[in-house]
């Protein structure tokens, strides 16, 4: 049997390290001091003082031999929101998670931060000022959705301070900064096929969009804040920018930087949520003989024309946190870094 190496306080894993998030959570570790290894199914980049080991985060073995000596786990690793595959989402949100949390025990991790989401109790209706004691959403808005409340719950339950496994949630909101493969390059493709001319409902809807940096900044103080006597322990914690915008406002300032054209025509939210069911009806219908995605979904009708903004005084209060970056110079920052996409005249 290999022998079990000592956790070092100091040596963490972060599981989908590679990607969007947790590229920027390695980077905000290594600046703080720890030594970190990254656990993904593929690698996504190389940097100095970064171990990377490639596996599915299903498979024990794999997950084992990369957690040895680890004292401190974050996982960010999901499926991409976007893949609509059930099944896929079950085995690796769910299942993976089963795994992630034995192996951890197994290989004598002490802490698990996990990346949750604030769409855990979003249903499609208006939420503002959302704590995090609003219950879980009964009808999530997807498999995405269904899974991220499934796995939430097995990280918290598994919190167990006499064992000395200790573990919390983050839950943010509407993550966007350079290097995101998905709001910007969505958004602009979106504009680029002639799609983003409409206002669902009357522009006012306030939602968060949080500043990627500001979320790896709460995962860390989680972190830091987590022993077996603080407060947070099995707690789920909202991290925003703590500065809800209105959606619309959002899209058009990400546009605008981008020269391309806001959207300006306004369409009442009733009226395309039951054109959007209604299609959605007429999919479900043929899809037998023909398989189609459509754009235009009811989930993201009601994403677009609905507030879904979240308090995180929880965060502030328990943790101490602050946003680093403010939305303006978020914006300004994200909008630079994607000069690649700017329209062309
Ligand atoms: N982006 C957002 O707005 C929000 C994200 N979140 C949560 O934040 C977390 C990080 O999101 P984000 O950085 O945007 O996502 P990314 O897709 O950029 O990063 C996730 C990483 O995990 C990898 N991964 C996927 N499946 C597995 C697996 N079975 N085993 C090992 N690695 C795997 C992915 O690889 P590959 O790319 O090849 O799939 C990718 O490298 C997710 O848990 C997401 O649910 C929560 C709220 C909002
Ligand atoms: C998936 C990502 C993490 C975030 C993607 C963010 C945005 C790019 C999308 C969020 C809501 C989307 C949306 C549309 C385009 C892409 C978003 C802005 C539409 C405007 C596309 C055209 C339609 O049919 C509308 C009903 C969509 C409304 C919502």
């Amino acid at each position: 049997m290999a022998t079990r190496i000592r956790p070092s306080s100091k040596r963490c894993a972060v599981i989908g390290g590679s990607g969007f998030l947790g590229r920027y959570l390695v980077e905000q570790l290594l600046d703080r001091g720890y030594s970190v290894s990254v656990f993904d199914i593929r690698q996504g980049y190389e940097l100095p003082g970064v171990t990377f080991h490639l596996g599915d985060l299903c498979d024990k073995q794999a997950l084992l031999a990369a957690l040895q000596g680890v004292s401190l786990v974050f996982h960010c690793a999901s499926p991409a929101p976007s893949c609509d595959d059930r099944a896929l989402f079950h085995r690796v949100n769910v299942d993976g998670t089963r795994n992630v949390l034995q192996t951890c025990q197994e290989a004598g991790v002490q802490k698990v931060i996990l990346t949750s989401s604030a769409s855990v109790v979003y249903e499609g209706t208006d939420i503002k000022d959302g704590k995090e004691d609003l219950p879980y959403a009964k009808k999530p808005i997807d498999y995405y959705t269904e899974t991220k409340i499934q796995q939430e719950k097995l990280v918290l339950e598994a919190c167990d301070t006499q064992k000395g496994f200790l573990t919390v949630a983050i839950r943010p909101h509407g993550i966007f900064g350079p290097r995101d493969p998905q709001l910007v390059p969505i958004l602009v493709d979106t504009a680029k096929r002639g799609k983003m001319k409409f206002i669902i409902g009357d522009g006012t809807n306030l939602v968060d969009f949080t500043f990627v940096e500001n979320v790896a900044h709460g995962h860390i103080l989680a972190a830091e804040s987590l022993r077996p006597e603080s407060p947070i322990c099995g707690k789920a914690y909202h991290i925003t920018n703590d500065e809800p915008v209105r959606f619309w406002d959002f899209m058009s300032q990400i546009l605008v930087g981008l020269d391309y054209d806001p959207p300006k025509y306004r369409l009442p939210y009733r009226l395309v949520h039951v054109l959007a069911m209604l299609l959605w009806l007429l999919v479900l219908f043929l899809r037998p003989v023909l398989q189609l995605r459509p754009t235009f979904t009811p989930m993201r009708v009601a994403l677009a024309g609905t507030h879904h903004y979240y308090s995180c005084t929880r965060a502030k209060e328990d943790l101490g946190y602050r946003p680093l970056v403010s939305l303006k110079d978020a914006i300004t920052r994200t909008v630079n870094s994607y000069s690649h996409l700017r329209r062309v005249a």
